[in-house]
This record gives C-alpha cells, structure tokens and sequence, in this order.
C-alpha cells in the first residue's frame, strides 16, 4: 500500500520490536494505530545501533538478549498488517542484519509480511543501487534520511529516491528527548521541500504535544521514538499497549488528528 498521512500532522511511531517482548510490541502498534499513528517503525533491534541515545539503546539489548531476530520482527509484521490493514508500517533496521539475510530475500520477506516501506539506517544514498532496486521489485518504498549537514546536491538525492516519505533529521547527533526543538529543523524541511513534493516526517527529540504541534506548522509529519520505548521500559509488559495509546492520543491534543 502507498504510504499515506490522513491526520494532520501525521504521526510516525517508533517501537523497538522484541522490547519487553514480540506479542507485545505487535500489541503497543496496534493501539497506536488505533489512537492516531498513521505509520508505526517497527524496529529491528540491533547489537551496535550507533545512531542511537541510552533509551532506545538499552531497548535494542533487552530485545537483542531475549534473541529477537528480523525474522521474528517480520512475524509480529504480518500479525500487525493483519490487523489493521490501513496503517503505515515501516520496517526499521540497520543494514548489517538485512544483509545477513540477503538483501533481496528481504526485500521478498518484507513485502509477504505485508510492510509498505523499509528504512535502513545506515544505508546512504549513494550506495543504494541494489537495495533501490530490490525495493523496486517488490513495491516497497525506501525512506531515506536526510540531515541539517547533508549539502544541497545529497539533499536532492535523498529526496528523489524516497518513496512514501523523506525523514528530516531535526539535529545533529543521536536519538533521545530534548526540552525544545531545534531551530536548523525548520531550515531542514525547507530545503527538502525544493526537492520533493513528498511528506517531509520530522524525527529527533519529539516527544510532547507542544512539539508536534510546533512541527505541524512547518512538517507534513513528526517522529516520536525515545519518549515512547521510554515509557515501554518503565511500564509493566501487560499495561505497555493500553499506556502507548493514551500516550499517542494525548500527542495529539491540540491537533487535528484522530
Ligand atoms: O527517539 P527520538 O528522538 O524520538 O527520534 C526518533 C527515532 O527514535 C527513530 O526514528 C529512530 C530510532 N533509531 C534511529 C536511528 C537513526 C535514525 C532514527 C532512529
């Protein structure tokens, strides 16, 4: 299915699949859709995940220790694409797993397991030819991220072979919360925007409902992750999905979402 946004702003949700356990992340993204995320990024836990801040990576070691692997994290895809056929739902890894598996038996796997797109976060556009081309074959849409430092020329790269949506990173450095929103994020967009007529989904550092109402006055959707797999660590497994979708409602107070 195309990717698309019917709330606005839309909502992107980051979950680490595997953290606390497989049923309940399949569980967290189902009541996130049913609160308001238009795309759920179901992440592959992953042993050295550079990119990202101390919540999500102690996620990525309570899943990678309890032996969560990408093919149980296209599992708990097809059970969530299942049950909500209408979402969003981006398969999020870093490279190094997809090419254990090979990257066109993946691509082959993702599109069975039902998922509309595939970030890879490590992969650069530069270096995508396979990757762009398994995605082609089976009509997947890879996003790309985009950063404050990437220069015009790699701007215009990433946004011309995303599909779905380009991810506009809002600052430089690695995932986490943050107090106020960073001011290159606006420029960011801006720039992406000469390039794409594509959503532009703003991620790092979003985490309350005064943020993505000040996103939606310039981004198509915003990214939430760190302040959602922070909740899941601090919320027993069996309250996570019900404490995931208030806290996805209450991200869209003041909006004009769901
Ligand atoms: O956690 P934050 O600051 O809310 O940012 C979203 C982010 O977690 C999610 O999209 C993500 C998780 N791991 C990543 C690695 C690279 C880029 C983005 C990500």
């Amino acid at each position: 299915m195309p990717i698309t946004f019917p709330n606005k702003p839309g909502l992107v949700i980051y979950l680490t699949a595997g953290d606390p356990d497989l049923g309940t992340t399949r569980d967290m993204a189902i009541a996130a859709i049913d609160n308001g995320a238009d795309v759920i990024e179901l992440g592959v836990p992953f042993s050295d995940p550079l990119a990202d801040g101390p919540v999500i990576q102690r996620a990525s070691e309570r899943a990678v220790a309890k032996g969560t692997r990408l093919t149980d994290v296209l599992v708990i895809c097809k059970e969530i694409r299942a049950a909500r056929p209408q979402a969003g739902i981006i398969l999020f890894s870093y490279l190094n797993p997809v090419v254990r598996l090979g990257m066109a038996a993946f691509a082959k796997a993702a599109k069975d397991a039902g998922a509309d797109g595939v970030l890879l976060t490590d992969m650069i556009v530069e270096e995508a030819t396979e990757y762009l081309a398994a995605m082609r074959a089976n009509d997947l849409a890879p996003v790309f991220l985009a950063a404050p430092t990437s220069p015009d020329e790699r701007l215009k790269a990433i946004a011309e072979n995303s599909r779905g949506f380009v991810y506009a990173i809002s600052r430089v450095g690695i995932t986490g919360t943050q107090a106020e929103l960073a001011s290159d994020a606006e420029q960011l967009v801006k720039r992406l925007k000469q390039f794409t007529k594509l959503p532009i989904a703003l991620g790092f550092g979003i985490s309350t409902p005064a943020h993505v109402q000040t996103v939606a006055g310039f981004a198509d959707a915003a990214v939430v992750g760190s302040a959602i797999v922070g909740l899941v660590e601090k919320t027993p497994a069996a309250e996570a999905p019900r404490a995931v979708g208030d806290f996805v409602r209450s991200l869209r107070k003041g909006t004009t979402g769901a």
